[in-house]
This record gives structure tokens, C-alpha cells and sequence, in this order.
């Protein structure tokens, strides 16, 4: 028991305070001020509470009253917080010195967007934390604190303007953000994602407040350790990386693709229910290519252009071992918006030491083949029966390319050379064939098939003839009205799937698939769209984005306790989306399942992901839960705020 409130705390608070204290290294011995209450719940406890709220007190300081949280009735699939927050931090915390510890109380506890709660703060609190006149009278609820930001927010016509509402509500009230996000996903993914995460990375540097991840730049070189240290939170169990250079299909944004990790985490909270604390963006700065940037008053980032070859890799060497270093090897760590040389690399190379993910690779390709099994339906057959047409054979383009192969692979025991000759790739040389072979970049190798040169996409539809087309370029408008049509002259029910973002970015628009086919198109984009009229009817398409796959991929990953990514687990992840598709969903042409039920779905992920993580002998949380689609529900963070004491 470590509890000077009187609460009955159990060992877990220990564990959180102490294990951050040690890691902060803050000069002499302090005194233990306060602690967190006896609630325990995995994806939501006190523990954060106490852990995130640190502040650490020189000793004899006055302990200032604690925001600690009443006992919540909710009750917890046995284990969770041990897990996440593991024994062996026991052992590590042994030596430590005993700390003060209190969280914010009065004005700084309205500015600390982790426990303010603004206008609902009741009236015990008020008096408790020292709030009396500091707020208005009114106390509301935090459901009348929803209706009034969608509100606020629905006033803004331009969606940059949306996003910084949204941005500013993050960084307020981080409860209310994502009770906000998480109520009205359908509505906010466009607005925090993209296509508006991408107009939001251009002008970064002019709609710059406040720093919401970490900058490891050139200058950091040789002390990366020492800037991991400076993030508050201790615990982090999800890091998204980006070095700026392919920021969706917008190119090199340097410093400024930070937008990118920060929307991703944001995902993982509300979408996966990991918990904000514990999620941590990253942005390398090795300086940019881009000239408007490098010559923009208001750019943030280093002015000179990017560093490579060793230089590169030394520094993001130094970063893969200080994060290991600081947070173990099950932080995972997700790869976002590399340039497509670097991406491989950096997979292959920490693929065998680090609990590594691309998201662009990986996550893309497990989206994509789920929204194939789901199209199967539709268009009859098994995938080997069918011949696949890519635009694009960069990570999500051969990303994908692998995960089919692999899986037709496996369901008709044809080696895998075999499995790949059903599918092409056209990259901006033309058809990827054998004559090339000398000429092309590993990744694009596997797909030189024999075949005459084709030099561009039109040609090679009608080469082919494949019953899918899958963009994935990053380049906008180039499946032509010509290249729809081909593909609606050979099938009947052409798959077609732009997936190329942000909107701007997209090979065709849902309307043009629609009408260039005369509706018999089945699509889906990588951003959203909105139903399209065709000849008196609407047509629905779905998102065939990652953000389906990497909340609850990561959260079995975190649920499991795994140690390294396996393709085995990104199958899963496939087949568990997929069986979330419903009849009515297929008859109206959506190839994935809404947005609205994503936490549902993100627990199914996991629990098919953490199920192949055990199988694989990769999981180090044992034993296996019983029951892991509940145990990935009971996990998950909750927006609702606590009652503070
Ligand atoms: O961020 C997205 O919307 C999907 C993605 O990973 C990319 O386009 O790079
Ligand atoms: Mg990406």
C-alpha cells in the first residue's frame, strides 16, 4: 500500500509513480506527497492519472491537494494493469528514492489538458482544487460539453479552421477531444485525418501553437538519449515516426509532416483505445528537399537539404537504440510516410530487433486485402482466381502485392513465384516486366514478370485485363476516363481502389468511378468521399485507409505483449476487418464496415492479432487471457472523466 490519502491503493500506483520518478532522475530525495485511489481499470486507471500527473516537489514543499479519482464501479478483465504496466518495472524501481509527488490543483489544473474538465468541474471540486472563481458558476455535463464543440465546430466552413478548433480542444481538454472524436468519428476523421492532416503538414509551420511530439533533428545528433528524456510521460508504449520526405502523396514536408504522427496517435486513442499518455510522435528532422519550404519565412525545420547515406543512418540508429533503451523492446514503433528506399530499409533492418511496423507497407496492405475478401463477395470467385493491375510499386503498392501473394499462396499451396504472376505493377517507367529487371529498385523485383514493354497504364489495362485496379501512385487523376472504362469493357463489376490521399491526391474520384463505369464499379478510396447520384441512384464507397487495421493491430500487439511484427498477424488483422463487413454493407457497395463501429472492430483486430501473436510463441503477457476480444474491450481507454476527490 502506498497511499498518504487514506485510500487503499494497491501496489499498481507504485509502480506508476515510482518508475517514473527513477527515470526522471530529479537531484535529492523528495517526499511521497500523495497517491492515486484504489480504481483499477486497464485502459482507464488511476495509475495514469497518478503517473501522467507528476509533479515532483523539492523536499518539505507544500503538497498541493490531488485531483484523485473517486472509485469507479467499472469492472476489469483480471490482469490488464499489471500487464501494461508490467512486473519486471517492479524489479527495475528497487533503488528508488522516495519522491514527492502531487498533481496540479487551481489554475494549473484548468491549464493541463490531461485532468482539466472546464464547465464540468462540480461544485466539490470546485471548493476541493481550489477552482472557486476561477470558473463561471455553471457546471455541465461533459455530453452538453459535446453538443456545444460540434457545434462550434459545424460554424467553420474551412476545414483547416476545423482542424485547429480541434487542435486547440487537444490541447485544453484532451478528455473532451477525444469523448469528441471518438462520438462523432464519422465526422472528425476527415478533419483531424486526412485529406485535412495534409493541408494542415503544408502550412505546419504558419498554424504552429504548440509542440505535440518530439523533434529529433540533425542537431540532436549524439543525444538523442538525453531529448527522449525531456517527452514528460514515461510510459510509452506507441511511437509513430516520420522523417517528413513522403508526407501521402504531398512529397517532402520536412519538418512540418509532424501533423502526420500526432493524427495517427490520435487514432490509436480514440480508434484503438491505447491511451493518449502512452502514445508518442515522433518527427526526424535530417532537413528537406523541398524548396518552397526550405525558402518559407515560417518553415520550422532545419534549412538544408536532407541528409543521407550514412549520415541518415547513424542518426536513426541513434534514435531505434535510445528508444529501446528508454522503453523496452515492446514500445512499438510504426514507420509513417517515409520515402519508399528508406522505408524498406529501415523495416528490414529493425524488422529482427525492434517491434517495428510501416504502416504505408504493412498496415495498407492489410487494409487492402481485407477490403478484397470482403469484394470476393461481390464479384465471386477466390482471390487466385483474380488478376490484380497496380498503379504505383512503391510500400503500399508491393506492400500490397506481397500480402496477396502470400495469402493465395497459402489458401492454394502454390509457392509463392507462382502466387505473384497474378499480379502487375506499373510504376512511372510503364509495366514492371523482365527486361527491366537490371534497371529496377529491390522492392519492385519480385514483379518483373515476362511480358513485352508497356509504358503506360491505359496500355497495360488492355494488356492485362485485370479484374482489379488499385492505385496506389500518389499521383491524382490518373485512372482516366479511358482507364475506368477499360476496366468496365473486361468485367462486369470492375474493383477499382484509389488509395492514393489526400483527396486532391486520389487516382479518381468516387463519382467518376461511378458514372465511367455506369455504376457497376466497386470502389473505394483511400479518403473518404461522399455518396455519389448516378442515374437517380446513390452509391456508397468505403475508406480503404490503414486507420482500419493500425489502432487495433497495435492494441493486440500491446495486449499480447509482443516482441516482434510477423506477416501471419497482418492476415489476421485482414480477415478480422473483413468478417466485421456485413450483407447490408456489401449490398450497398461497401467493401468495409462503417467508421462509427471502429472500436468494436479494433477489438476484434486485436484479438485475432494477439491470438497469432501467442501462436507465434511472440507474446510475453502470460498466460493467454481467456478471453481476448473482451480483454481488448476492458483495455481500452475511456474518454468519460473521472471524479476528482
Ligand atoms: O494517412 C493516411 O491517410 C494513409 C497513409 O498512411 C498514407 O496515405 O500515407
Ligand atoms: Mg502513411
Amino acid at each position: 500500500m502506498f497511499s498518504l490519502n487514506g485510500s487503499s491503493s494497491p501496489s499498481i500506483a507504485v509502480y506508476g509513480v515510482s518508475k517514473s520518478l527513477t527515470r526522471r532522475k530529479i537531484g535529492a530525495p523528495l517526499v511521497v506527497a500523495a497517491a492515486a485511489s484504489s480504481n483499477r481499470s486497464p485502459g482507464d486507471g488511476n495509475v495514469v492519472l497518478m503517473e501522467n500527473s507528476l509533479n515532483v516537489m523539492r523536499e518539505n514543499a507544500p503538497a498541493a491537494p490531488s485531483p484523485v479519482t473517486e472509485k469507479d464501479s467499472k469492472s476489469v478483465v483480471g490482469g490488464g494493469v499489471e500487464d501494461f504496466y508490467g512486473e519486471d518495472d517492479v524489479s527495475a524501481d528497487q533503488n528508488v528514492t522516495p519522491w514527492a509527488v502531487t498533481v496540479a490543483s487551481g489554475y494549473p489544473l484548468l491549464r493541463d489538458p490531461r485532468y482539466n474538465k472546464g464547465l464540468s468541474f462540480n461544485e466539490k471540486e470546485r471548493d476541493g482544487h481550489f477552482l472557486r472563481g476561477l470558473l463561471p458558476p455553471v457546471v455541465i455535463s461533459q455530453d452538453l460539453q459535446v453538443k456545444k464543440m460540434m457545434h462550434n465546430i459545424r460554424q467553420y466552413q474551412v476545414p483547416l479552421q476545423r482542424y485547429m478548433a480541434m487542435m486547440d480542444l487537444q490541447e485544453r481538454n484532451e478528455r473532451l477531444f477525444y469523448k469528441l472524436l471518438i462520438d462523432n468519428v464519422e465526422e472528425l476523421l476527415p478533419v483531424v485525418y486526412t485529406p485535412t492532416v495534409g493541408e494542415a503538414c503544408q502550412k505546419y509551420g504558419s498554424i504552429f501553437r504548440q509542440p505535440q511530439g518530439l523533434f529529433i533533428s540533425l542537431k540532436e545528433k549524439g543525444r538523442i538519449l538525453d531529448v527522449l528524456k525531456n517527452w514528460p510521460e514515461k510510459k510509452v508504449q506507441v511511437i509513430v515516426v516520420t522523417d517528413g520526405e513522403r508526407i501521402l502523396g504531398l512529397g517532402d514536408l520536412g519538418c512540418q509532416g509532424m501533423g502526420i504522427p500526432v493524427g495517427k496517435l490520435s487514432l490509436y486513442t480514440a480508434l484503438g483505445g491505447i491511451r493518449p499518455s502512452e502514445c508518442l510522435p515522433v518527427t526526424i528532422d535530417v532537413g528537406t528537399n523541398n524548396e518552397q519550404l526550405l525558402n518559407d519565412e515560417f518553415y520550422i525545420g532545419l534549412r538544408r537539404k536532407r541528409a543521407t547515406g550514412q549520415e541518415y543512418a547513424e542518426l536513426l540508429h541513434e534514435f531505434m537504440c535510445a528508444v529501446k533503451q528508454i522503453y523496452g523492446e515492446k514500445v512499438i514503433i510504426q514507420f509513417e510516410d517515409f520515402a519508399n528506399h528508406n522505408a524498406f530499409d529501415l523495416l528490414a533492418k529493425y524488422g529482427s530487433t525492434h517491434l517495428v511496423f510501416n504502416d504505408d507497407i504493412q498496415g495498407t496492405a492489410s487494409v487492402v486485402l481485407a477490403g478484397l475478401m470482403a469484394a470476393l463477395k461481390l464479384v465471386g470467385g477466390t482471390l487466385a482466381d483474380h488478376s490484380f493491375l497496380f498503379l504505383g510499386a512503391g510500400e503500399a503498392g508491393t506492400g500490397i502485392a506481397d500480402l496477396i501473394a502470400l495469402q493465395i499462396s497459402k489458401q492454394t499451396g502454390a509457392p509463392l513465384e507462382e502466387a505473384r504472376r497474378k499480379i502487375w505493377l506499373v510504376d512511372s517507367k510503364g509495366l514492371i516486366v523482365r527486361s527491366r529487371i537490371d534497371s529496377l529498385q529491390h522492392f519492385k523485383r519480385p514483379w518483373a514478370h515476362e511480358h513485352e514493354p508497356v509504358d503506360n497504364l491505359l496500355d497495360a489495362v488492355k494488356a492485362i485485363k485485370p479484374t482489379v485496379l488499385i492505385g496506389s501512385s500518389g499521383a491524382g487523376r490518373t485512372f482516366t476516363k479511358e482507364v475506368v472504362q477499360a476496366m468496365a469493357s473486361y468485367n462486369k463489376k470492375p474493383v477499382i481502389l484509389a488509395l492514393s490521399n489526400p483527396t486532391s491526391q486520389s487516382e479518381c474520384t468516387a463519382e467518376e468511378a461511378y458514372m465511367w463505369s455506369e455504376g457497376r464499379a466497386i470502389f473505394a478510396s483511400g479518403s473518404p468521399f461522399a455518396p455519389v447520384e448516378y442515374n437517380g441512384k446513390f452509391y456508397a464507397s468505403g475508406q480503404s485507409n490503414n486507420a482500419y487495421i493500425f489502432p487495433g493491430f497495435g492494441l493486440g500487439l500491446i495486449i499480447s505483449g509482443a516482441i516482434r511484427v510477423h506477416d501471419d498477424m497482418l492476415l489476421a488483422a485482414s480477415e478480422a476487418l473483413a468478417a466485421q463487413v456485413s450483407q447490408e454493407n456489401l449490398e450497398k457497395g461497401l467493401l468495409y464496415p462503417p467508421f462509427a463501429n471502429i472500436r468494436k472492430i479494433s477489438a476484434q483486430i486485436a484479438a485475432k492479432v494477439a491470438a497469432k501473436v501467442y501462436e507465434l510463441g511472440l507474446a510475453t503477457r502470460l498466460p493467454q487471457p481467456q478471453n481476448l476480444v473482451e480483454y481488448a474491450e476492458s483495455s481500452m481507454y475511456s474518454p468519460r472523466y473521472h471524479n476528482y476527490r
